[in-house]
């Protein structure tokens, strides 16, 4: 059966790669490794990746619930903000919780009692080349920076997050700004039970120093006596989905264009948000495409690539790297038909998990 497009296709042997690759992080290491749901979470392979990872990090009260019910295993809770509404259901589905500010970890940490608490801190330095998701710009929100003031609390707590990498796949630099972070929180480290390092660090892209890191974290966890945690969203789901599209049509205006079933803004967002060039393979040929989308949005581009032959309408295309940062930012822009979800099973047949009707778009709105 040929599935129609558009469609998320989530190849599980692919995915099984990066997973492998941090079973290895956790025995190397001892590192604890959680799934950050804000990137990826299509609970239909929840089932492959429970194998291979502790639990999942959360960045809503729903991401908590997800993971405590789609996933299992540890479920960590996080929000930038709680709101008095949600720390109660929040407290009975996590296993731990983590705070960003010392003002939350005031208003809540006694309805928190019951599990292990945490709060956010934030070093100052980074490894985002993009100021929009760069958790120590300035004046970011992003947790506490204040040694002094984090010390005062330390009764309330058992652990801290440090998110401050954005697919950083340079160990060296992983390995710099670590030691910086040291030197500022150290002290503090030697007085609580756990560290989460956070996620953006792609320790599951090719030639990675796979052991040199274990090392690092190992030494890191020996120094301070903590269990340290990763929450890999990028590096857990990378190079395991595709986008599936087809053309629709083709123009020349100074360039060959095309025209396909998806769309940036509504499929692929982050292209727009980071400004990035979607990627096809191989890209190479002596046909040159501007690929666009099909919403009304002028700037609906996903670049220009190289193709073997001209294309014409009915052609099918892949886009790669369509896991991260997707699925969970699609939305029902211009009305335009949903990308169904579907899977490439380990045995290589196909299960098409999800479709979405236009009942799906009424029903999203009111
Ligand atoms: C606290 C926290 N943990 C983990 C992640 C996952 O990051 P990545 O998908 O880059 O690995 C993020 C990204 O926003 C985050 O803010
Ligand atoms: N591919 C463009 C960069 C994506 C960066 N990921 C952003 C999310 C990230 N976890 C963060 O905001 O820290």
């Amino acid at each position: 059966m040929t599935i129609p497009t558009p469609y998320y296709l989530i190849d599980k042997s692919a995915l099984r790669r990066n997973l492998e690759k941090i079973a290895e992080v956790r025995a190397l290491s001892g590192a604890k490794v959680l799934l950050a749901l804000k990137c990826f979470a299509t609970w239909s392979v929840f089932d492959l990746m429970r194998d291979y990872m502790d639990g999942t990090t959360s960045s809503s009260l729903f991401e908590v619930k997800l993971g405590r019910e789609r996933f299992g295993g540890e479920t960590q809770a996080y929000s930038v903000a709680w709101a008095d509404a949600e720390i109660e259901q929040a407290v009975a589905l996590a296993d731990k919780i983590i705070f960003n500010s010392i003002g939350q970890l005031g208003r809540f940490a006694d309805r928190a009692s019951g599990i292990a608490r945490g709060l956010r801190l934030n070093p100052k330095i980074s490894s985002s080349g993009f100021d929009i998701a760069d958790p120590a710009r300035p004046y970011s929100r992003l947790g506490e920076h204040d040694v002094q003031a984090v010390s005062a609390v330390l009764d309330r707590i058992d652990g801290f997050m440090i998110h401050n990498h954005c697919e950083n796949s340079d160990f060296e630099r992983f390995d710099r700004v670590l030691g910086i972070v040291e030197e500022r929180f150290g002290t503090l480290f030697h007085r609580v039970r756990w560290v989460s390092l956070g996620g953006g660090i792609h320790f599951t892209a090719d030639g990675y120093p796979i052991e040199a890191f274990c090392q690092r974290l190992k030494r890191f966890s020996e120094r301070y006596d903590v269990q340290v945690y990763l929450e890999p969203g990028e590096a857990a789901i990378t190079r395991s989905t595709t986008l599936e599209v087809t053309v629709l049509d083709t123009l020349f205006n100074g360039k060959n264009l095309a025209i396909v079933d998806a769309s940036t803004e509504a499929h692929m967002l982050d292209l727009l948000i980071y400004r990035q060039s979607a990627r096809i393979a191989p890209n190479r040929g002596p046909h040159e495409y501007m690929l666009c989308g099909k919403s009304c949005l002028a700037g609906d581009v996903f670049g220009t690539f190289e193709f073997p032959n001209r294309l014409t309408v009915g052609d099918r295309l892949s886009i790669q790297d369509a896991g991260g940062y997707t699925m969970v930012k699609k939305n029902w822009f211009n009305g335009v038909q949903m990308p169904a979800i579907v899977i490439r099973e380990l045995d290589g047949s196909l299960r098409r998990v999800r479709e979405f009707t236009f009942a799906d778009y009424q029903s999203s709105l009111s």
